[in-house]
C-alpha cells in the first residue's frame, strides 16, 4: 500500500462540528484477529478491521509465516487458520512499520512455533523498548538475540513447546501480557500474567471466542491475574471488531472544545478497560450521553452524543492510567480548555509509545501559550487561551499529530503539523472525516 510521505496539515479555528461520525475498528482488536484467526484451526471471517498500516503490517507479517488472508471486496478480511503449530519461518525480516502492538505480539506467537524470525521496524519502534517482552519469553525457553539495550532489530527463535510461567509484569501493558499468553497457547500447562492494574483484555475475550479457557481475577490489593490453560486448540470464529474508542476520542474532545457542536459516534467499543478517557471527561464536565448501550460480537459497544461543554480541571487517579493509555495526549489538549487545572497520575508508560508523549506534547503545548509541567510520572495542565501559531513536528507519532491538529481548532492562530502521514496507521481518513464535520483542517499551502 502506498502512503504520502511529508504530509504537513494546519487547523484553524472551527465552531460548530456536527454530524455523525464514522470512527475506523478498533486497531487492539484488529491485531489479534489476524493473529488468534491465522493460529485456529478453520476459516475466520473479519468485518470492520482497521485498514491502517500497523494492522496491514501484521496481516503481511502472517502471510510472511505462511498464513493465507485476503481481503473481499465487500471489506471482509477472510484468515485461512493453520493451527496452533503450523506456521513457517519467514524468508526475510518482518518489518512491522511504526507498531508496537504488531511487533511484540508477534514476538510471541514466534515465540510459540519452532522457527527462526526477525523482526524490524521504523525510526520510532526502532527505539522502543523490546526487553520487557523478550526477558518473559527468554524465561519461557525462547532463544533471543537483540541490538544492545533489548533494541530492533530482533531475532526470535522459538519451540513447539515453551516453558509455562508464571510472570509478574512490573507494568500494566496488555502487549507484555498478550506476547505471554500467545508464546503460553503452546506451552504444555498454565501460562500466568500477574499486572499491578488491569491492562486492555481483548487478548482474553478473544482467546475465549476461539475456544481457550482463560482466567481473570482481581486480588485485593488490586493486581490483576490472567490464567490460561495450555494444550487448547483454537477453533475459527467470526469477528466483528467495533469502532475504537482510541480514535473517537479526537472527535469527542474536538466536539467539547467548540463552540455549537453536537455529534454522533456511532458503535464505539465500549470495554471497560478502554473508557478511561470518558469517564474523566464526563467528570469534567463534558457533555457525553452513552446510547443504546449493547453488545456486538462479544464486546460492548454504544453510540456516544457529544456537544460543546464548559469543562473544569479534575485529578485523575494513577489506577484509571491503563484504561485511558493512549488518550493522554488528546486529554492534555482538553485539559488547555478546562478551568482550573488537571494533573495525570500514573503516566510514566506515556514516554516509551511512539515517542515521549509526555515531553512531545508539554513541549508543543507549552509552545502554543499553554501552562504544563510534568515529572516523571504525572503531568500537569492549567487552562487558558491558548495563541497556537506555532509548527510541530509529528515524530511519527500519529497520536502526537491528531492531538496538534485538534489544537488548532481552538487556537487564536493556526497550527501547523509536519509529518501527518504517521495518521495512517491508526485512523486513515481522520482529515477527510473531521472536515467533513466542520473542521477546518487543510493541507499547508493549499
Ligand atoms: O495491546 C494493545 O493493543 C495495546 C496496548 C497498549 O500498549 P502497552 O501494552 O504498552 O500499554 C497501547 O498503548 C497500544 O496502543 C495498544
Ligand atoms: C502506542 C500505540 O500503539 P503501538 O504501541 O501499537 O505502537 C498507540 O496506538 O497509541
Amino acid at each position: 500500500m502506498s502512503m504520502q510521505t511529508n504530509l504537513s496539515l494546519s487547523s484553524q479555528r472551527t465552531d460548530n462540528l456536527a454530524g455523525i461520525i464514522d470512527v475506523p475498528g478498533d486497531k487492539s482488536m484488529s491485531h489479534r484477529s489476524l493473529i488468534l484467526g491465522s493460529l485456529a484451526i478453520g476459516t475466520t471471517k473479519v468485518t470492520g478491521l482497521l485498514e491502517g498500516a500497523d494492522v496491514l503490517a501484521t496481516a503481511d507479517a502472517m502471510r510472511a509465516l505462511g498464513v493465507d488472508i485476503t481481503r473481499h471486496d465487500d471489506g471482509t478480511w477472510v484468515i485461512v487458520g493453520q493451527g496452533l503449530h503450523g506456521l513457517v519461518a519467514p524468508e526475510t525480516a518482518l518489518d512491522l512499520g511504526n507498531s508496537g502492538t504488531g511487533v511484540r505480539l508477534l514476538m510471541g506467537v514466534v515465540a510459540g512455533q519452532a522457527i527462526t524470525a526477525t523482526f524490524t521496524g521504523d525510526a520510532s519502534l526502532s527505539v522502543r523498548p523490546m526487553a520487557r517482552i523478550t526477558d518473559p519469553l527468554q524465561q519461557m525457553g525462547t532463544h533471543v538475540a537483540s541490538r544492545d539495550g533489548g533494541l530492533l532489530p530482533v531475532t526470535i527463535t522459538g519451540q513447539s513447546e515453551p516453558m509455562a510461567i508464571s510472570y509478574e509484569s512490573p507494568v500494566a501493558s496488555a502487549q507484555i501480557k498478550s506476547a505471554i499468553l500467545l508464546a503460553g497457547l503452546t506451552a504444555r500447562g498454565d501460562t500466568e500474567v500477574i499486572e499491578p492494574h488491569a491492562s486492555r483484555d481483548h487478548t482474553e475475550s478473544m482467546l475465549r471466542h476461539f475456544g481457550a479457557t482463560v482466567e481473570q481475577t482481581v486480588r485485593d490489593d488490586g493486581t490483576h491475574h490472567v490464567q490460561l490453560h495450555g494444550g487448547a486448540q483454537l477453533i475459527a470464529a467470526d469477528i466483528a471488531v467495533p469502532r475504537d474508542p482510541s480514535s473517537a476520542a479526537f472527535p469527542m474532545v474536538a466536539a467539547l472544545l467548540t463552540k455549537g457542536s453536537d455529534i454522533t459516534l456511532p458503535s464505539i467499543g465500549m470495554n471497560p478497560l478502554r473508557t478511561g478517557l470518558i469517564t474523566t471527561l464526563i467528570e469534567m464536565g463534558g457533555d457525553i450521553s452513552i446510547l443504546n448501550p449493547r453488545d456486538e460480537g462479544g464486546e460492548p459497544v454504544a453510540d456516544l452524543r457529544v456537544r460543546h461543554s464548559d469543562l473544569h480541571g479534575i485529578n485523575i487517579p494513577a489506577e484509571r492510567a491503563a484504561s485511558m493509555i493512549d488518550e493522554f495526549p488528546i486529554l492534555s489538549v482538553a485539559a488547555t480548555q478546562a478551568y482550573g487545572t488537571t494533573i495525570m497520575n500514573g503516566v510514566a508508560e506515556l514516554r516509551v509509545k511512539e515517542t515521549d508523549r509526555i515531553k512531545v506534547m508539554a513541549d508543543g503545548l507549552i509552545a502554543a501559550g499553554a501552562i504544563v509541567s510534568y515529572d516523571d510520572d504525572t503531568m500537569t495542565v492549567t487552562g487558558g487561551p491558548i495563541a497556537g501559531g506555532m509548527t510541530v513536528n509529528s515524530q511519527h507519532d500519529h497520536r502526537i499529530a491528531m492531538s496538534f491538529l485538534t489544537l488548532g481548532l481552538i487556537s487564536n492562530a493556526p497550527v501547523s503539523v509536519e509529518g501527518c502521514e504517521t495518521i495512517h496507521t491508526s485512523f486513515p481518513d481522520f482529515a477527510k472525516i473531521m472536515q467533513n464535520a466542520g473542521a477546518n483542517i487543510a493541507e499547508t499551502g493549499s
